[in-house]
């Protein structure tokens, strides 16, 4: 089984194009959307013992947990130190269940792959990249981001010079999306070639 590791800096189109993967019958494991999950439960007792006031009624207000590290980033660590392992166990038990299921490749969408040094555990490296002035416009559009914001999370992420120079694919979203999946499916030929020969 092929473990493609997926990722890309804030407002690449990192879920975009995992989305693309998936259509093409591929399983994809989101550490986002597992991070989504956990805050609604498993991991809310954790992060309100730590910070207190960030997750009343037994879910994370991501909104009030977003403020705090805004005005305190040297709590990240703390709260990664909480919610990383937790996503890690999710993405055994995924790819445990993929492996059974006898897949053929699997992508692990994972926007700190380089940062948490995920990027050991996957076979083959695809970063989502576009335009700087592209991914500054589209991740401005957000409701609740601003200028701030966005350049305190560029601080705490790769760079994504870096991150284009150690992927295997680069997967370029400022072209459309029709464009993009057509790299998308390019990608997945390649690797299924890939497979075939070995
Ligand atoms: C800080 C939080 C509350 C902000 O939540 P919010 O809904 O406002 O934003 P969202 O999660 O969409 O993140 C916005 C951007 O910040 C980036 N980001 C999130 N956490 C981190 C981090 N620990 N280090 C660097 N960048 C990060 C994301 O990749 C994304 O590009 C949330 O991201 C969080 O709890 N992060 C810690 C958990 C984590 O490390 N998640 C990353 C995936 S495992
Ligand atoms: N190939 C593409 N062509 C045009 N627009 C795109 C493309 N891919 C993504 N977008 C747009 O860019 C924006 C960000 O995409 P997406 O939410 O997938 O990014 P992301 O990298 O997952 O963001 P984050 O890291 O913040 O979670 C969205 O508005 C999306 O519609």
């Amino acid at each position: 089984m092929i473990v493609i590791g997926l990722t890309g800096s804030i407002g690449m189109g990192k879920s975009t194009t995992a989305e693309m993967f998936e259509a093409l019958g591929i399983p994809v494991n989101s550490a986002d959307q597992v991070v989504h999950s956990l805050y609604e439960g498993e991991a809310a007792p954790l992060i309100e013992a730590a910070f207190p006031g960030t997750a009343p009624d037994g879910k994370v207000d991501r909104v009030r947990l977003s403020a705090h590290l805004l005005g305190h980033p040297g709590d990240f660590p703390r709260l990664e130190a909480i919610v990383h392992p937790l996503v890690r166990a999710r993405e055994t038990a995924f790819l445990e269940e993929a492996r059974a299921r006898g897949a053929a490749m699997v992508v692990l969408d994972i926007p700190l792959l380089f940062e948490t040094g995920a990027a050991d555990r996957v076979d083959v490296i695809v970063v989502v990249s576009c335009a700087p002035e592209i991914q500054r416009d589209r991740v401005l559009a957000r409701p609740g981001m601003t200028a701030e914001k966005l350049d305190a999370i560029l601080a705490r992420q790769t760079p994504d010079s870096e991150k284009r120079a150690r992927a295997d694919y680069v997967v370029d979203t400022g072209h459309g999306l029709e464009a993009a999946r057509e790299q998308v499916g390019a990608i997945v030929a390649d690797l299924a070639a890939r497979q075939e020969r070995n």
